[in-house]
């Protein structure tokens, strides 16, 4: 979800509905965003995006397709240049001294960013001595994370040969062998089956209990409902609530809520021709059907109303 910036120069945020008054950066967060902006060619990704994530949370982004949640996350990790504002590490400006950035955090690697030619084990072991680590310690938590999420047995493999939700699997445990103090992964239950999930948010919910601030982007409420502490709705570019879970749901469904602050519920969710052909499937040639007309004898005529009734269209001002 980008707009044109036509009016605007590259590098300034684009004045939107929710762009936050300016606020020092919180050195005390465990990453505090201040003014963030991205574009890419004339496409405003992350437009004056402001957000502290407190130390020892567990912090879900979401929003919907397009918002910008990967690009604030990779600008934030020191993975992309923002083209204006600024990004603090536990105290510590990301982009002055990107290394020290890097050392504080685990970002879990895109499936298509891996060695995949190399077994489980050893791009656990690659990860790890990269970080600087001894062989030996990385051996033993390489085995500790295999167990953890369920790949002992696809330990000697190579990547390459795993599944979907093994690679992802594989890809969350490369960001945590170093134990670093911000844990970043994008969508990181995508794909990994309801046993491995339900470890990995054990995981995840110990790590912040210890200290440790766990940010994930994910596009199942539900879940970031029941596991995250806190939750920031990322709309075009800027953060259009952000708090504790409770105080964004503010009494309802995070759902709900998302539902009104992003909108995007529409008539046309409906496709009229797409009936399971119980309705308006293919007609006879010979026999075409009429607008309103059963298209088998003695069923029912497609309604031509929506599936899903359409939601009263909020602007975010009104709910602020
Ligand atoms: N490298 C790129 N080049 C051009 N446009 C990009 C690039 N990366 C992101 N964009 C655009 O920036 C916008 C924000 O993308 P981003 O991936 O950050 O959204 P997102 O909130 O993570 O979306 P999703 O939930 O679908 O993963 C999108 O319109 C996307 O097309």
């Amino acid at each position: 979800m980008t707009y044109d910036i036509s009016a605007a120069s590259v590098g300034q945020p684009v004045p939107g509905p929710f762009m936050p008054a300016p606020v020092p950066p919180n050195p005390a967060a465990a990453v505090s965003i201040r003014g963030l902006v991205k574009a890419f060619d004339r496409k405003v990704a992350v437009n004056g995006l402001a957000l502290d994530i407190p130390v020892g949370s567990f912090y879900g982004l979401v929003g919907p397709n397009g918002a910008g949640k990967t690009t604030t996350l990779n600008m934030a990790t020191g993975l992309l240049r923002p083209d204006a504002g600024s990004v603090m590490i536990l105290g510590h400006d990301v982009w002055s001294d990107v290394n020290r950035a890097k050392r504080e955090i685990g970002v879990m690697p895109q499936g298509e960013q891996i060695f995949d030619r190399l077994t489980g084990l050893q791009l656990l072991v690659y990860a790890g001595m990269l970080r600087g680590m001894k062989r030996d310690e990385v051996v033993r938590r390489a085995h500790d994370l295999l167990a953890a999420f369920d790949l002992k047995d696809a330990a000697g493999k190579m990547v390459v040969d795993y599944s979907a939700g093994m690679t992802k699997k594989i890809c969350l445990a490369t960001a945590m062998i170093h134990s670093p103090r911000i844990l970043v992964l994008d969508e990181p239950f995508e794909a990994v089956d309801p046993v491995s999930s339900a470890n990995l948010r054990d995981i995840l919910v110990e790590y912040a209990r210890t200290g440790g601030t766990v940010i994930i982007s994910s596009h199942v409420m539900a879940l970031v409902e029941k596991m995250c502490t806190h939750v920031a709705i990322v709309n075009r570019g800027q953060v259009c609530a952000a708090g504790t879970v409770d105080e964004v749901a503010a009494g309802g469904e995070l759902e709900d809520r998302f539902m009104a602050l992003v909108g995007g519920r529409h008539a046309a969710a409906k496709l009229d021709w797409l009936d399971g052909g119980a309705g308006s499937g293919p007609a006879a040639p010979d026999q075409p059907t009429a607008p309103g007309q059963p298209a088998v004898p003695g069923q029912p005529a497609a309604s031509g109303q929506p599936a899903v009734p359409s939601q009263p269209a909020q602007t975010p001002e009104a709910l602020r």
